[in-house]
């Protein structure tokens, strides 16, 4: 690029900063102004607050002038959001500039892109084109030459002349080269060469076409995003949010999406991707975290971490072997056909309603609502049911209540209660309805608690599984020990992972339809290690929402799980508009890793790295546990030493963790164990089970326990660990205990080494 060329550049970029800061200035100064009118306003309030026996006058003014500091709160409020965005691109503007010639023009056009748009305020003139405007889109999608985007009126064409990237910091461009195809590979080696930081970040400079599609795709239901590890899933989830944000500002707000996402620590690590996109985060979730909010308290539900710890650490006895063949039948799709003719069943007969008692008198019979259901309501479907079940509770609670009342009221006034009548009237008032309030919780408990009664009921048949078994390969009397330890531990209030999803979904099919309605949009991060079934609950839990699954098949982690739905969307979401966006390229790992990492899964051929070269994966041998923390120790201080700071010593479970916890810490102080019950991600050195590590990304990653991963089932974990690496893997065997999961791994592309 020459020496014009740049002088032109640092011009513009003069400009733009110029106008920004302008902006800035006139709005920390209407800011300010309104800060004074809100306090001034405030103080006028108080001085003149109507007393207690105001005249209707008063009492309206004082309405409307609380409405006008409401409005000029939101107005300041809205300000500071402004300002955090001027200030946002007062430090980088844009990243890049395409040269678009419209079709029929003899010129090209510039058009700059950054997180915002910026309109310069005196000539109208568009200074920056946000990167989600159509014109945009353009820059992700096309190399020189021909190109287009969607126009509001169709398809506006004509050629890319130019495309231009930027890396601009504090208002300064540190450097800035043209490319003539996609997003040119030097910019996407800078980006990924870096070191991991605190938190995860955007990447709207360099999405790949690819991803753009997965991120822009509106025109469909339900989306299904599978890419191998490390091909931007987690990126395109939150881009895409930031995207649909943008492009249905008028009807979705933050409030009406949702982001399911495995665990906490996860949820911490993406968290500031949204903030620096300029959108407020939106609701996330756990599936655990959502189960107990939905089946109340009391009961205790087992999350996927503890389960996946029982599976890999649990103690291989007869309970084991048969939680084992439930969770065959379990996540088999005739499961959910058995659930489903339970619930016909019920609808006929047997609905295990329950008295509601307050305080030892029967407010509502478990007759009486079996009379409802069974009589007046029994044309209905289902949830219909349920729905006028409840409001006939509600009117017979009102009722009640009346009654009860105008009771109390008459007892006050026999009494000694010396009051006026309408303060008698208001006393019976507050005691009765404080009576009721406690009784509407029961009420809503006994209904809440259907679902499990309703899978308890279930579990009390005899035989109830024999249809399954054969199925799933379990013998019969197997499938009776199933049935009675799966009774045994809901009757205990305990629901194990396994029963969680059909729990849910004998509730959703219970009570169905009027729940989040509020949410339009549901995203699924780590969608294979759900079964069908959890997307059945979905489906019918966010009734009038739009879904995302971003899945990869080859990171399921829970040995029982095949997300085989995932590649039959249509099957689960009927009666939808659905397609499945497939990715190919990997971006997190350089290619040494993920060529060792593919040799690892049957099939994973397939998976192209992107072209970034580092040091071969280690294997390194060890004699015994000293020998292995010593090695570990070195090998962290050997990286720390070479600028890595996000370090993973990563092991199957957190059983392993726990054992080597102790020396492992002597050796390297500052060492974090990462369980379960973390809610926050560190980029320091950590100990991490696998499973929890799934989703994240470290520098460098120590397998700490090769040896340990045995069996078929767990070549999936075993890959998912060596994934999480950007710049280096290291592997750990016990001497002579080699892992037979690597046994395929071509000898040249890892080294070899023996500490002792
Ligand atoms: N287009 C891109 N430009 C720059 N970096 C990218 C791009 N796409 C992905 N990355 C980076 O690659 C890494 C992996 O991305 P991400 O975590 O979104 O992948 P994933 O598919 O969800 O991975 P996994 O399935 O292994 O959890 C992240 O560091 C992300 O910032």
């Amino acid at each position: 690029m020459d020496e014009r060329e740049w002088h032109e550049e640092r011009a513009r970029l003069a400009k733009v900063m110029a106008e920004l800061r302008r902006q800035r200035d006139a709005l920390l100064a209407s800011r300010e102004q309104r800060a004074k009118a809100i306090v001034s306003d405030r103080r006028e309030m108080w001085e003149e607050a109507p007393h207690a026996a105001a005249e209707f006058d008063e009492v309206v003014e004082m309405a409307q002038h609380v409405v006008q500091l409401a409005d000029r709160e939101r107005d300041y409020r809205i300000l500071g959001d402004l300002l955090r965005r001027l200030e946002r691109m007062l430090h980088s503007p844009y990243f890049a500039r395409i040269d678009f010639r419209f079709e029929g023009d003899t010129a090209a056009e510039p058009v700059y892109i950054g997180i915002s748009s910026l309109t310069a305020e005196e000539t109208g003139e568009r200074l920056i084109y946000d990167w989600r405007a159509p014109i945009a889109s353009m820059y992700y999608d096309y190399g020189i030459g021909p190109a287009e985007f969607a126009g509001p009126a169709g398809p506006v064409r004509g050629e890319l002349v130019r495309k231009r990237q930027y890396k601009i910091t504090d208002g300064r461009i540190e450097w800035m080269f043209d490319s003539d195809v996609g997003i040119g590979d030097d910019i996407l080696q800078w980006m990924l060469g870096r070191n991991v930081d605190e938190k995860m970040s955007s990447i709207v400079a360099s999405i790949q076409r690819e991803q753009n599609q997965a991120i822009r795709d509106d025109a469909h239901d339900v989306l299904v995003v599978e890419g191998p590890a490390g091909s931007g899933k987690t990126s395109i989830a939150l881009q895409r949010i930031a995207y649909l944000l943008y492009r249905h500002r008028r009807s979705l707000t933050s409030q009406n999406v949702m982001l399911f996402a495995p665990n906490r620590i996860l949820h911490d690590y993406i968290s500031n991707v949204l903030p620096e996109l300029g959108e407020e985060n939106v609701q996330q979730m756990t599936f655990h975290e959502y189960a107990v909010q939905r089946l109340g308290g009391g009961l205790e539900v087992e999350d996927m971490a503890h389960h996946l710890e029982y599976l890999l650490a649990g103690r291989r006895d007869e309970a084991y072997a048969t939680r084992l063949d439930g969770i065959r039948m379990k996540f088999s799709p005739a499961y959910l056909s058995l659930l489903d003719a339970w619930v016909t069943a019920c609808e006929q007969a047997g609905m295990p309603f329950a008295n509601v008692v307050y305080q030892g008198s029967t407010v509502v019979s478990a007759a009486e609502l079996a009379q409802w259901f069974y009589g007046k309501l029994a044309h209905l479907p289902i949830h219909h049911r349920m729905a006028k079940l409840r409001e006939a509770v509600q009117e017979k609670l009102a009722r009640l209540e009346e009654q009860k009342r105008r009771q109390y009221e008459r007892r006050l006034q026999r009494g000694q209660y010396a009051g006026s009548d309408e303060e008698i009237r208001r006393e019976a008032e507050e005691v009765v309805s404080r009576h009721f309030r406690r009784i509407r919780l029961e009420v809503r408990r006994m209904f809440v608690s259907l679902g499990p009664r309703l899978y308890e009921q279930m579990y009390a048949q005899a035989g109830i599984l024999a249809p399954l078994a054969a199925e799933a390969g379990v013998a019969p009397e197997r499938a009776e020990a199933v049935r009675a330890q799966t009774l045994a531990a809901i009757r205990a209030g305990r629901v194990p992972f396994e029963d969680v999803a059909p729990l849910l979904y004998l509730s959703a099919r219970l009570h169905g339809t009027a729940v989040n309605n509020r949410i339009l949009h549901v995203l699924v991060d780590e969608a294979q290690d759900y079964t069908r079934l959890h997307a059945e609950v979905l489906r019918r839990m966010f009734p009038r929402a739009r879904f995302t699954f971003l899945g990869d098949p080859r990171q399921a982690i829970h040995p029982l799980v095949t997300a085989d739905w995932l590649n039959d969307i249509g099957q689960v979401f009927t009666g939808t508009s659905h397609t499945t966006l497939h990715l190919r390229r990997s971006y997190r790992s350089t290619q040494e890793i993920v060529e060792f990492a593919r040799h690892i899964l049957p099939g994973g051929r397939e998976i192209d790295p992107v072209r970034r070269g580092g040091e071969k994966p280690r294997l390194v041998r060890v004699a015994d546990e000293d020998a292995l923390v010593r090695a570990l120790a070195d090998e962290v201080a050997h990286l720390q030493g070479d600028g890595m700071r996000a370090i993973a010593v990563v092991m199957r479970t957190d059983a392993g963790c726990a054992g080597l916890y102790d020396a492992l810490a002597a050796a390297l102080p500052g060492l974090r164990r990462l369980t379960a019950e973390d809610a926050a991600f560190h980029a320091g050195v950590v100990l991490v089970p696998v499973y929890l590590a799934k989703g994240l990304e470290f520098d460098a990653v120590l397998v700490a326990d090769a040896s340990d991963y045995q069996e078929e089932a767990e070549r999936r974990l075993l890959y998912t660990a060596c994934t999480r690496a950007l710049h280096r893997l290291r592997l750990y065997e016990w001497q002579g205990a080699p892992c037979p999961l690597l046994a395929q791994v071509p000898a040249d592309l890892y080294e070899a080494d023996v500490r002792v």
